[in-house]
């Protein structure tokens, strides 16, 4: 099991990010890259940040016909990350279009997992905007099982939910789960949340922390916080 706490680097450009990763001098967090940084930076960031030695979660969350996310895909595989997603609402189709896509000549690929429903949506929303009819955990659920179909290797979702999709998936399959607090931080636009102690006990894999640990006036203290909290005694 190889438990971890990913960075989520929210900034919009490498000046700010640096500023953020300097402040590391003993640790060498896995980050997430998202859409912000990758759109101002380009994927020469990426390059850069794993030549600094830190592993890469690459959050570009693609959706799109298959052809297009298996082109899309390939041309990111010759990124050297080690994990990457698609959205599950993009159908069994897209995934596996994405993995192929994904799947380097040789055989090798970064982990793909596939985002189940935001984190930031709650049952209601879904629900009323997005026409779903149906429980969201029920939802989770069945997209995670679609994931694992496809032959991806996990989902993002909500730490509340990663007991039950490893119940549905398997012991192995992993969750990664943003929607992480501390008990007294700030909420911000998320939903379904809950603190790393509580995500560890229900079983998340990967936990996901942008703002508490960016925001926070001791980014190095909150990261540690997080990995005390969220790893007790693994690392
Ligand atoms: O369902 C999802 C999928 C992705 N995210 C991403 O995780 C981080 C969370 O950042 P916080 O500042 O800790 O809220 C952010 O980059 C999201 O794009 C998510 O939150 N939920």
């Amino acid at each position: 099991m190889n438990r971890d706490v990913i960075i989520a680097c929210d900034f919009n450009s490498k000046e700010d990010l640096y500023a953020f990763l300097d402040r590391f001098t003993e640790e060498k967090p896995f980050l997430k890259i998202g859409m912000e940084l990758f759109y101002a930076e380009g994927p020469e960031i990426v390059r850069e940040i794993k030549a600094r030695g830190h592993k890469i979660f690459l959050d570009l969350k693609l959706h799109d016909i298959p052809n297009t996310v298996k082109k899309a895909m390939a041309v990111l595989s010759r990124l050297d990350v080690d994990m990457c997603n698609v959205h599950a609402g993009g159908t069994i189709a897209m995934m596996e279009a994405g993995l192929e896509g994904l799947t380097r000549p040789d055989g090798t690929r970064p982990l793909l997992i596939a985002v189940t429903q935001l984190t930031s949506t709650s049952e209601e929303r879904m629900q009323n905007d997005l026409l779903i009819d149906k429980p969201l955990d029920e939802v989770v659920m069945h997209y995670a099982a679609n994931a694992k179909i496809a032959g991806l290797d996990g989902v993002v979702c909500s730490p509340l939910e990663a007991g039950k999709v490893k119940d549905v998936c398997g012991k192995d399959f992993l969750t990664v789960t943003p929607g992480v607090r501390f008990a007294d931080g700030d909420k911000g636009d998320q939903v379904r949340i809950t603190t790393p102690a509580k995500a560890r006990e229900i079983g998340s894999d990967y936990i996901v922390v942008g703002r508490p640990i960016t925001q926070a006036d001791d980014p190095v203290a909150a990261y540690r916080r997080c990995v005390s909290e969220f790893l007790g005694g693994e690392k």
